[in-house]
């Protein structure tokens, strides 16, 4: 064989296309970074971080999505400090391991980190149509304010009649199956959410709306980390053939795109065909939606109505996951911590009393059930490192230089800020008492929610109607229950350990 017809066949097998890409991805970074360079005129110093190797960076060094990377960066943070940098590929992350880091950045700086990395597997998910996921820009504010119509602080207590409904649905289920709780528990959110989402009414969680929702929220998990995927990072294995060895990831794209399909366009074409029929239909934030659509020759019709139709999918997709993961800690730490339990029930004793059941317009009287949402939220966060920000620009901040260019991606540590020894005493204990002073909510103790909904232009917009849901149930439940450990053949208590999982969502 001579000498070209080798190179020739070499260039044609898919393992010389691999290795090309990723030495071709590295070194083009490596190229942006020299011009980065050029952009630090006085040449101050990148944040500190682990020491990483030529073009491949700190990619045997960055914990897996399994391996609960908030745990490891919150073990760098003792070494390198509160601002880790590092680099995997060329791709730059920055690690805020502290309130102050994500408050001057993330907050008093958000109109330059608000960006969202670009993610490829995400994309080829079918992803693209959450705004979680989407680009600072118009496309996304237009989002975010269809959004906000529906979810902001003065609005959300139009939903109280159905979270009401769907929690005193879980007090019964709990009574028929209380085995069954992490199950029941996901099926009141899931179904409170359709509700408000689209006036729909699930009568089991097999429907298969919340399936698919379900089943594309399990891909989520696993693929919204920075870095989950390969493809992420090198994002010309995007080229790469299904079938070759390490492309796995395209299979798994192709099937949660399919699911992600029937997600956006079943419920929401289900309401729009029930309304042309001219259906009475119980008012939901779709109906509203399609309700203010302009004209179908309108130009701006297809816009506003993909507009409408992602909104609707977000509410019920950022909604059914998260709320849930915070009661089911919510279970484990009063089958934990039953002195906790029994004076939350005291106070609901007092309060609201034996014969009626919690309501909202109790809130205000229940300031350790209060405490008890409160610290169900920091024990263990549903979304430990946030969503990853982007710089959209350079910035210096505190003698360092933050580059855009390769974008850091700026990783809130939610779990660190809300584990910091210094500010929360003990800070793996289950403690209510932390936000109380004179039996009163102390309005000076450090709140969950300045870390555990995210940072600046993007936090949670779903945050009001989420601790509404989370009060309700705390409150509704230990009424009438006690949440204690399983028992064994001989009916003695089984001793539990708090473990959570890891990925985008524990
Ligand atoms: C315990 C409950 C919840 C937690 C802990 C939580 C947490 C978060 C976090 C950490 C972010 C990322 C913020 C950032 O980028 O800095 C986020 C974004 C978001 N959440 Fe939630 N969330 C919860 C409930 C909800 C609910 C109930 C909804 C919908 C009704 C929702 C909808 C969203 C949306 C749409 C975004 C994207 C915002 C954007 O990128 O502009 N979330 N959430």
């Amino acid at each position: 064989m001579s000498f070209q017809s080798l190179s020739a066949s070499l260039a044609a097998h898919p393992l010389y296309t691999f290795i090309a890409a990723v030495l071709g991805y590295g070194l083009a970074m490596q190229a942006i970074r020299s011009g980065t360079r050029k952009r630090n005129p006085k040449n101050l110093p990148l944040p500190p971080g682990p020491k990483g190797y030529p073009i491949i960076g700190n990619l045997f060094d960055v914990p897996q999505p399994k391996d609960k990377p908030w745990i490891v960066y919150d073990q760098w943070s003792r070494k390198y400090g509160d601002m880790i940098y590092f680099k995997v590929l060329g791709q730059s992350f920055l690690v805020l391991g502290s309130l102050q880091r994500t408050t001057d950045l993330l907050d008093k700086r958000s109109s330059n980190y608000s960006d969202r990395m670009r993610m490829p597997m995400i994309l080829e998910m079918n992803w693209g149509y959450d705004m979680a996921f989407l680009p600072y820009g118009q496309w996304w504010r237009r989002h975010r304010k269809a959004f906000n119509e529906h979810f902001h602080h003065n609005i959300v207590n139009k939903y109280h009649p159905i979270q009401l409904r769907e929690v005193r649905a879980l007090l019964n289920r709990l009574l028929i199956s209380p085995e069954g709780f992490m199950h029941h528990l996901r099926h009141t959110f899931a179904s409170t959410i359709m509700s408000v989402a689209y006036g729909i009414t699930v009568e089991d969680s097999s429907d298969p709306y919340i399936s698919n929702a379900e089943e594309a929220l399990n891909g989520l998990v696993e693929a919204a980390i920075p870095g989950a995927f390969l493809v992420d990072l090198i994002p010309a294995l995007l080229y790469v053939p299904a079938w070759f060895p390490g492309a796995g990831f395209k299979k798994k794209a192709a099937y949660w795109s399919k699911i992600n399909d029937d997600v956006i366009n079943k419920p929401f074409e289900y309401i729009e065909n029930e309304l042309k029929n001219g259906k009475a239909l119980v008012p939901s934030v779709a109906t509203s939606l399609i309700e203010r659509l302009p004209e179908k020759r309108d130009p701006l019709y297809s816009e506003e109505r993909q507009i409408a139709q992602n909104t609707a999918a977000v509410a019920y997709i950022g909604g059914a996951d998260t709320t849930v993961s915070t009661a089911q800690t919510f279970f484990l730490a009063m089958a934990l911590y039953p002195e906790v339990q029994r004076k939350a029930q005291a106070e609901l004793d007092i309060v609201v009393g034996p014969h009626r059941l919690p309501d909202f317009s109790d809130r205000d009287s229940l300031p350790y059930i209060n405490a008890v949402v409160k610290e169900s939220m920091r024990w263990n966060q549903v979304a430990p490192l946030a969503i990853g920000h982007m710089s959209t620009v350079d910035d210096e901040y505190d003698g360092y230089f933050i580059p855009q260019g390769t974008v850091p991606v700026v990783l809130g540590n939610s779990w660190s800020i809300l584990h910091d020894p210094e500010v929360f005493s003990n800070p793996m204990e289950y403690v209510p008492e932390r936000y109380l002073k004179d039996g009163k909510l102390d309005p000076n103790a450090r709140q969950p929610e300045c870390a555990a909904f995210g940072y600046g232009r993007r936090i949670c917009p779903g945050r009001h109607l989420s601790d509404d849901s989370l009060y309700l149930i705390i409150a509704s439940v230990l009424s009438v229950y006690n949440i204690k450990p399983p028992i064994d053949e001989l009916g003695n208590p089984l001793k539990l350990e708090a473990e959570f999982t890891s990925g985008f969502l524990s």
